[in-house]
C-alpha cells in the first residue's frame, strides 16, 4: 500500500483515496498494472462515468479470469503449493500450480465434450474442496459462468437457485464431513437432477473418501468424466470482454426466492487484486485462508488469491472440531499468513476461553480478517490478547452484491478498537442521513456515489434491469444504497450498526441492532442474541432473545444485569422492553442471524426462502410466545 501510494504521488491514505475517486481511470489502470493483469486493457478504462448505472469499465478489454489465476512461477524454489486442503481430520491433500493447471485443463476438455459454450452455466453442489476451484477455473477458462451452492442445502434450496439459471453441467458431491459426522447427500441427487432439465452432464465428485461406482446415462463419476482427457496439460484460455459473466451468486434474504446476482470477470478480478495486494498486503508465497463454504462470497474472494501468487488454504467442516483447535492446528502446521473468519467465530472462541496464542506457533500470521457481522470491540481485545499481539485486525464489510468490500483493512493505517479501518480505494463510500446529506460521527446509510468495477453486471432473468435498480438505486436515486446502518468515525474509519432494514424504531428513534449485541454479548452467560422490534400499541418495542451458556436459565438477576449493561453503555431507548430466553437462533448458511425472519414470525407472517437457513427449525422457538402478548 505504501509503495503504491508513492507511485500515485500521494503522501497519505486520505490523499490516495481522494485520487482514486477523482481520477478513476488512472487509478483502475494502475490497479491493472499492479496486478500484472494478463490481457488487453484497450484504450479506455471507463465510459459513461457520470452515472453509476451507465458506467462501463474497460469497454475494449479482453481477458480471461482463469488465465490470470493460473499464472505462476513453477521454477525450482518457487512457492510449490497452489492449494492445500483439509476436510476436518479425515482428508488432506495439496496441489502444486502445475498440477492445478493440468487438472483444470482436463476438466475444461471434459466440459467441452458436454458442448459447453461461453455463457453457459456450470453449477456446483460441492463442499470447499479442490475440485470446486478446479471446476470454477475450467468453466472460466472457456467463458462459462460458474455458480456454487454448498451441500448443506436441501433439494428445494438448490432448485431455488440453480433452477433459475438453467445449468448445462452440474457437479455434485456424494457428501461431506461435518463435526466428525459423515453426511451422505446422494439420496437428494435424483430429485435435484429431475428439477434441472437443462443439465446435460451430471458429474459425481467423491468427497467422502470412498470409491464411487454409481454411473447412469446422464451421471458420471469424476474419474469417468475426466478419463478420456488424461493427456490434457495446459488449458486454453478464451479471452473475452471485461464484463463477460463469471459468477452467478445468490442473495440470502428470507423474503422471497434468492436474487441471482451476476458478476463480471474483469470487475471481480480487478477489485480482488486491489483488495488482496493493497488492502490485505497479500504477496506471492503468502498462505491465504478464509473459513467459508462455496455458498458464500468469501469463497470467490479467497479463490482470486491465486492471482497474487498466494497458496489457498482450503478447509471444509466444522471450525469447532478438537474443542475449537482445528483451524489453529492447521494455521500452525501450514504457516498461514492470512487468517479469515467470521466475527461470530471470534466471539465464540472468546466465549469458550480458547487462547490460540498459548498453544500454537502463529508467527507467520500477519493479518486476521473478519466479516459476516460487525466485529465487537471486545473481540479486538481478544484477538490481540489471546491470538496474536501483532496481527493486523482487518474487519471487512461489503457482500455478495459486490463480491467484495466497501470498507476494509489497510496495512498503512492504524487499527482502532471496534472500527473498520477505511473505505476501499476507488469506492466512493459515504454515510448519508435521511435527506441524502453526507454525515460523519452520526449514524446513517452506507452509500456509494460513484461507479466501481465490481458492481454486478446485472441480475439473471432481469432483461430490463428493473429488479437490479430496485435492489440498490431507489432509496437515493442513482446512488448505490447498500442497506447497512453505519457511521464514519473521527479516524475516517467505519462502524456498522446493523442492517438498515432491521433497525429498531422505538418511539421513532432509530437504533442499529449491533448497538445492542455489542452490550449483551459482553456478558459471559450469553452465547448469542437476536433483537427485533415488535409492533406494540401504535409504537415499536424492543424485544431481545438470548441464547445462554449450556445449563443456564434466564432469571431476574441476569435479566437485570443485561438491562443495566445496555442502559449504562447506550441510552434508555436501547433497553429492551422484553428479554426472553431461546434455545437456538436462526441463521443463514453463512452464519448470519436473520432478524427479519424472526420479526415476521413474531408478527405471525410467513417466512419465505427458509431453505436459506442453516437451522430453520429454530424459527418455531419464536412463534406465539405468550410472554409477548402483554
Ligand atoms: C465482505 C462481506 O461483507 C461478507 C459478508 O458479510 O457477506
Amino acid at each position: 500500500m505504501a509503495a503504491f501510494m508513492q507511485g500515485m504521488g500521494c503522501t497519505d491514505y486520505a490523499a490516495l483515496h481522494a485520487v482514486s475517486i477523482r481520477e478513476q481511470e488512472r487509478f483502475w489502470r494502475a490497479v491493472w498494472d499492479l496486478g500484472g493483469v494478463i490481457g488487453e486493457p484497450g484504450e479506455l478504462a471507463l465510459q459513461g462515468a457520470d452515472t453509476m448505472l451507465g458506467a462501463r469499465w474497460f469497454p475494449e478489454a479482453r481477458l480471461n479470469f482463469a488465465e490470470n489465476l493460473l499464472r505462476g512461477n513453477d521454477s525450482p524454489g518457487a512457492n510449490p503449493d497452489a492449494l492445500v486442503f483439509r476436510s476436518e481430520d479425515k482428508i488432506a491433500r495439496r496441489l502444486s500450480r502445475v498440477e492445478l493447471r493440468q487438472q483444470v485443463a482436463r476438466m475444461a476438455a471434459a466440459f467441452r465434450t458436454c458442448g459447453l459454450q461461453p455463457g453457459d452455466r456450470v453449477a456446483a453442489y460441492l463442499p470447499n474442496v479442490p475440485e470446486t476451484i478446479i471446476a470454477m477455473l475450467a468453466a472460466a477458462s472457456l467463458g462459462a459462468v460458474f455458480s456454487s451452492a454448498s451441500p448443506d442445502f436441501g433439494v428445494q434450496g438448490v432448485l431455488d437457485r440453480f433452477g433459475q439459471i438453467e445449468p448445462v453441467v452440474l457437479l455434485a458431491c456424494d457428501g461431506y464431513w461435518y463435526n466428525g459426522k459423515r453426511i451422505d447427500v446422494q439420496p437428494r441427487l435424483a430429485d435435484i437432477l429431475a428439477g434441472l432439465p437443462s443439465v446435460r452432464c451430471m458429474v459425481l465428485v467423491p468427497c467422502l473418501g470412498d470409491a464411487l461406482t454409481v454411473s447412469t446415462e446422464s451421471t458420471l463419476t469424476l474419474d469417468e468424466f475426466l478419463a478420456p482427457h488424461h493427456r490434457a496439460q495446459e488449458p486454453d484460455f478464451l479471452r473475452l470482454p471485461f464484463d463477460h459473466p463469471l459468477y452467478i451468486m445468490y442473495s440470502s434474504g428470507t423474503t422471497g426466492v434468492p436474487k441471482c446476482i451476476v458478476h463480471g470477470a474483469g470487475g471481480t478480478l480487478l477489485q480482488h487484486l486491489k483488495e488482496h495486494r493493497l488492502h490485505s498486503d497479500l504477496h506471492e508465497g503468502d498462505r491465504l485462508f478464509y473459513y467459508t463454504t462455496c455458498g458464500w462470497m468469501m469463497w470467490n474472494w479467497l479463490a482470486t488469491g491465486l492471482a497474487s501468487g498466494a497458496t489457498l488454504m482450503l478447509y471444509d467442516g466444522s471450525p469447532f472440531l478438537h474443542h475449537g483447535r482445528v483451524l489453529w492446528e492447521y494455521a500452525e502446521a501450514e504457516r498461514f499468513t492470512h487468517f479469515g473468519t467470521s466475527a461470530k467465530y471470534i466471539d465464540a472462541l472468546a466465549k469458550i476461553h480458547l487462547k490460540p496464542r498459548e498453544h500454537f506457533g502463529l508467527s507467520a500470521m500477519r493479518v486476521l480478517m473478519s466479516t459476516g457481522s460487525p466485529l465487537l470491540p471486545e473481540s479486538f481485545d481478544f484477538i490481540h490478547r489471546d491470538i496474536s499481539p501483532t496481527v493486523q485486525i482487518a474487519s471487512i464489510s461489503g457482500g455478495t452484491d459486490i463480491v467484495s468490500c466497501f470498507v476494509l483493512g489497510n496495512p498503512a493505517l492504524p487499527v482502532w478498537r471496534g472500527e473498520i479501518q477505511c473505505a476501499g480505494l476507488g469506492m466512493a463510500v459515504e454515510v448519508w442521513d435521511e435527506e441524502g446529506q453526507a454525515i460523519s460521527g452520526q449514524k446513517g446509510e452506507l452509500v456509494c456515489t460513484r461507479p466501481f468495477p465490481s458492481m454486478p453486471v446485472g441480475f439473471w432473468n432481469d432483461a430490463d434491469g428493473s429488479r437490479y435498480r430496485a435492489a440498490y438505486f431507489e432509496r437515493f436515486p442513482g446512488v448505490w444504497c447498500h442497506g447497512d446502518y453505519c457511521e464514519r468515525t473521527l479516524h475516517d474509519g467505519f462502524v456498522i450498526h446493523g442492517r438498515s432494514d432491521a433497525t429498531l424504531n422505538p418511539g421513532g428513534v432509530r437504533i442499529g441492532t449491533a448497538e445492542i449485541y455489542r452490550q449483551v454479548e459482553k456478558l459471559d452467560e450469553v452465547q448469542e442474541s437476536i433483537v427485533v422490534g415488535q409492533d406494540w400499541q401504535g409504537d415499536v418495542r424492543v424485544v431481545l432473545f438470548v441464547r445462554l451458556r449450556e445449563g443456564l436459565s434466564l432469571d431476574a438477576t441476569l435479566e437485570a444485569r443485561i438491562r443495566q449493561t445496555i442502559r449504562d453503555n447506550t441510552t434508555p431507548r436501547h433497553v429492551p422492553a422484553k428479554i426472553l430466553q431461546v434455545a437456538d437462533i436462526p441463521r443463514t448458511r453463512s452464519g448470519k442471524i436473520v432478524e427479519l425472519a424472526v420479526r415476521r414470525v413474531l408478527h405471525g407472517e410467513p417466512v419465505k426462502n427458509v431453505e436459506a437457513l442453516a437451522n430453520p427449525e429454530a424459527l418455531a422457538l419464536f412463534r406465539e410466545r405468550v410472554e409477548l402478548r402483554d
